[in-house]
C-alpha cells in the first residue's frame, strides 16, 4: 500500500508555502542574511514545534518567515518544495503565499512573487511539476490591508490564478473580507478561503455565500450542520482536508478519530494535503499513508482522493484530462 501511494499520481491543493520552509534550510538562509534565529540545533526548533491550537503554530509559522528576505530566499523556499513534489510523483500543486507576512516586515511585494513564481517556472521545466498561486488575504488583520494587498499584486495579476483567506480563524469571520473578496473575483482571481477549521459549521456558511468560494480548505466542521454538507454536495465543492495539520493542531485528537472516512461515505468531495508539512509532520504522501493505516482506507478510496486532486484543481479541463488519464492507467495496472 505504501508503495502504492508513493507512486501514485497526485496534486496538492492546500500548501502553504511559508509552511513548507524546513529547519535545514531556514538555518542556510538565516546565516546568509545575518538573522539570529531563536534556536540554536534543528532539534532545538523541532522541540518548538509542539501546538496546542492553531495560534500556537502561527506564532512560530510567522517568525519562521521572518528571515525570507530577498527573491532567492522565496525562489530556494519555493524550489525546494518543489522538489519534494516531484520526489512524491505530485504531478501538480496549487501554492498558496501570504504576501502581507513579508510586506508587513518591509519586503516588497514585487520581491515576493518574483522568487515564488521563478521557481514554479523552472520546476514546470525541470521537474515536471506544474503548479499554480493562490494569494492568502491574512484574516487577523483588516479588510482594508487585504484591499492593499489586492492593489499590490494587480501588476502580476497573470502570474496569479486565486485568492484564499488564511491565519486565525477565531473572532475573524469570512464576513469581514466581503468586499475585499467581492473585488478580487472582479479582477479574475478564483476565491478560495480556510473555514471550519477551528470555527463553526456558520463560517463555512458564510465563505459560500459571501466569499463565493469555489473550494473549501480545511472544512471539518461542516458536519457539524446536515444541511451545509447538503449545500457543499449540490454546489459540487471540494474540501481540501489535511489530516496531519488537524492532529497537529488539536482539531482532530487522534487520526484514528479523523472525519475523512465519514466524509467519503457522506459523499463529500475530499481531498488530502499536507497545509504545512515542515511543521506538522509529514509531506503530502506521509499524509496519505498514515491516514490510509488509522481509518483503514482502501486502494479504491486512495484512488478516490487522488482522482478528487485533479478534478477539482484550477487547471483547464484540457490538463485535468491528461492528468487523470496517467493516474487511470496507473491505478489499472496497480490494483
Ligand atoms: O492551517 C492553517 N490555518 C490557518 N492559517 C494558516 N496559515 C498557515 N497554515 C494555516
Ligand atoms: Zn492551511
Amino acid at each position: 500500500m505504501i508503495e502504492f501511494i508513493n507512486n501514485l499520481p497526485k496534486a496538492e491543493l492546500h500548501l502553504h508555502i511559508e509552511g513548507s520552509f524546513e529547519p535545514e534550510l531556514m538555518f542556510k538562509i538565516a546565516q546568509r542574511n545575518n538573522i539570529k534565529i531563536p534556536y540554536k540545533s534543528i532539534k532545538e526548533i523541532e522541540e518548538a514545534y509542539k501546538f496546542s491550537c492553531l495560534q500556537d503554530f502561527l506564532d512560530i509559522y510567522y517568525q519562521g518567515a521572518g528571515v525570507l528576505i530577498t527573491e532567492q530566499d522565496f525562489y530556494d523556499l519555493t524550489y525546494s518544495y518543489l522538489q519534494k513534489c516531484a520526489a512524491q510523483n505530485v504531478k501538480h500543486t496549487e501554492i498558496m503565499f501570504d504576501p502581507q507576512t513579508h510586506t508587513h516586515r518591509g519586503i516588497t511585494f514585487e520581491t515576493v512573487i518574483k522568487g515564488i513564481s521563478k521557481a514554479c517556472k523552472d520546476a514546470e521545466e525541470n521537474l515536471n511539476v506544474s503548479s499554480l498561486l493562490i494569494m492568502s488575504y491574512l484574516r487577523h488583520l483588516s479588510e482594508e490591508d487585504a484591499f492593499k494587498t489586492l492593489e499590490q499584486s494587480l501588476p502580476f495579476k497573470h502570474l496569479i490564478t486565486a485568492v484564499g483567506l488564511d491565519s486565525s480563524e477565531k473572532g475573524n469571520p469570512p464576513s469581514k473580507f466581503k468586499n475585499v473578496f467581492e473585488a478580487s473575483i472582479k479582477q479574475g482571481y478564483i476565491p478560495v478561503a480556510h473555514a471550519g477549521e477551528e470555527g463553526d459549521a456558520d463560517y463555512v456558511w458564510e465563505a459560500l455565500d459571501l466569499l463565493k468560494i469555489k473550494r473549501i480548505d480545511h472544512g471539518n466542521n461542516s458536519l457539524q450542520d446536515a444541511n451545509l454538507i447538503k449545500e457543499i454536495i449540490k454546489r459540487n465543492l471540494a474540501l481540501t482536508v489535511c489530516p496531519l495539520s488537524n492532529t497537529a493542531l488539536k482539531v482532530v485528537d487522534n487520526l484514528k478519530d479523523h472525519p475523512l472516512k465519514k466524509m467519503l461515505e457522506l459523499g463529500l468531495n475530499i481531498t488530502i494535503n499536507s497545509d504545512d508539512p515542515a511543521y506538522f509532520g509529514g509531506q503530502v504522501n506521509q499524509n496519505y499513508i498514515e491516514t490510509q493505516k488509522a481509518l483503514n482506507l482502501s486502494k479504491s478510496q486512495i484512488y478516490l482522493l487522488a482522482k478528487n486532486s485533479f478534478k477539482y484543481s484550477f487547471l483547464s479541463e484540457e490538463k485535468k484530462e491528461i492528468y487523470l488519464l496517467q493516474l487511470d492507467e496507473y491505478y489499472n495496472n496497480n490494483k
